[in-house]
């Protein structure tokens, strides 16, 4: 019975995201209802599942962690460029780039995708730069409590670039150090393995 009130609610505010994109087309000049624009309220609705699908997602769901079989692992694990897009909280408007993710574990490991994956769940909600790089590295220490994980973020907002200060070619560097990454030997190792010297846009 919950299910099909779920069912009923999700529909219904599906209707709702329709009505507020015609509006919203309507208030930049379009006309809704010429023959290109018909199926974009739907489109706009489909996207918005991919786009922010991370909501729906437990961080910890996708850090699915073991112990290494043989030895003990106490090594840095470093998973460099992993590509993301994201939308920024101010404007809703794109932010892209990479992402650098390291730790070094105590006791267990994760399979290396789930570190991009971890970028994906927080990658697809609604973001600024810092948050999502801190919430990335604040997973891998909730759920590997490991003797540190870092972050970098090198991104571009479009927010920057195509409207207000319209400043391109300027990427932003967030990031995060926690646990032994704060010791100024394995914080320089990290930077030195991600050498942090391009600009990481596809623009
Ligand atoms: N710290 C941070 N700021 C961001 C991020 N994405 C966008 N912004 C900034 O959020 C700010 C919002 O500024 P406001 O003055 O409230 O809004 P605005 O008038 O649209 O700002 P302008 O972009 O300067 O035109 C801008 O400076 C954006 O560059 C992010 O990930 N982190
Ligand atoms: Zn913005």
């Amino acid at each position: 019975m919950s299910n099909k009130n779920d069912t009923e609610r999700r529909e219904a505010s599906q209707q709702d995201v329709r009505e507020a994109v015609k509006t919203i087309l309507t208030y930049i000049g379009e006309n809704p209802d010429r023959e290109g624009l018909l199926e974009t309220p739907d489109r706009i609705l489909r996207s918005f599942e991919d786009l922010y699908s991370g909501y729906a997602i437990k961080p910890e769901s996708v850090l699915k962690t073991f112990k290494d079989g043989s030895e003990e692992v106490d090594e840095m694990i470093l998973q460099r460029n992993i590509p993301f897009f994201s939308m920024c909280e101010h404007h809703m408007l794109p932010f892209f780039g990479v992402a650098h993710v390291a730790y070094v574990p105590e006791s267990r490991i994760v399979g290396l995708s789930k570190l991009a994956r971890l970028v994906e769940v927080f990658a697809r909600r609604l973001q600024v730069q810092e948050r999502m790089t801190t919430q990335i590295t604040g997973s891998l220490m909730r759920t590997l409590s490991p003797r540190g994980a870092a972050c970098v973020i090198q991104a571009s907002h479009l927010c920057m670039f195509q409207r207000g200060i319209k400043k391109h070619h300027s990427d932003t560097i967030t990031s995060s150090l926690k646990g032994c990454f704060r010791n100024a030997e394995t914080r320089a190792e990290f930077l030195e393995l991600i050498k942090l010297d391009g600009i990481h846009t596809i623009i």
